[in-house]
């Protein structure tokens, strides 16, 4: 499955601009590299211009949402559309949004945990409906955002449902780097499955972004590494059988007790 990444900057509430750039490089790489899928990073039509964002969200996930379907059917790609800040009932979720190659709509996920750091529950309602898997090209996957990365838990479940990749949206700070890219190897390792990350770089509101987007395979082994600072395109194919080998290998989901904790 060749995924490619765009690790890229976001201009900050401005939803039809970035729409603009992502439906550009989206023709450029489907062109060029002709992927099975492609990933974007978390908040990114709008950034986390929070204060503003009633003017800027999407209402019911639209405009994006459709956006997304016209570019996966037209250029017959399956997208993981990062998220969006999306107004529902009044209330701003910051949702992700999935499209397969036929264009449906395949899964939409409301970021649960926010993030204390950067003022999000003070403009964000958090997610209501249980993290769930889905399914492109027949292979079952999750998406979790960013401060989510926290919660083993939640990749756990993902993985106990079938989840061969995870996919990891994100405005990860660079402050906080380390945790950053020690936690998505820990949760590859730990949950025998693929983690394919996108987080944006640049600068918001004195906030440096980390980049550093990452494919890192079910034994933890990195398999590309986006840069700290530059806006780039990461491709690299996954081979899903690495997958059943480390669970042969090293069985933990049969060695697991979970009744005694
Ligand atoms: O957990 C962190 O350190 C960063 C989380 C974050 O920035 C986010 O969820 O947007």
């Amino acid at each position: 499955m060749k995924h490619v990444i765009y690790q890229m900057d976001i201009i900050p509430g401005d939803p039809e601009a970035n729409r603009l750039k992502v439906g550009k490089w989206v023709k450029e790489i489907a062109q060029k590299e002709q992927p099975d899928i492609v990933v974007l990073p978390e908040m990114w039509t709008t950034a986390y211009t929070l204060e503003d964002l009633e003017n800027y969200a999407d209402t019911d996930g639209e405009p994006t949402t459709s956006f997304l379907q016209h570019l996966a059917k037209m250029y017959h790609i399956n997208i993981i559309g990062g998220s969006i800040a999306n107004m529902k009932n009044g209330k701003i979720y910051n949702t992700s949004i999935v499209v397969n190659r036929e264009g449906e709509l395949v899964y939409t996920y409301d970021k649960i945990h926010l993030v204390p750091m950067l003022d999000e529950p003070v403009y964000l309602t958090g997610g209501a409906e249980k993290v769930q898997v889905f399914e492109l090209d027949g292979v079952k996957m999750g998406i979790i955002i960013c401060y989510d990365l926290r919660f083993p838990e939640l990749a756990r479940k993902l993985a106990l449902e079938g989840a061969e990749v995870m996919y990891v949206v994100a405005e990860w700070p660079t402050v906080r780097k380390d945790h950053w890219k020690a936690l998505q190897i820990a949760r590859a390792i730990e949950n025998q499955f693929f983690v394919v990350s996108c987080n944006r770089i640049g600068e918001y509101n004195n906030e440096d972004f980390a980049g550093t987007s990452m494919m890192i395979d079910p034994r933890g082994k990195i398999l590309k590494v986006g840069s700290e600072t530059e806006e780039e395109t990461l491709i690299e194919s996954i081979t899903l059988d690495l997958v059943k080998e480390i669970r042969k290998d090293v069985p933990i989901f049969k060695s697991r007790v979970p009744h005694m904790y």
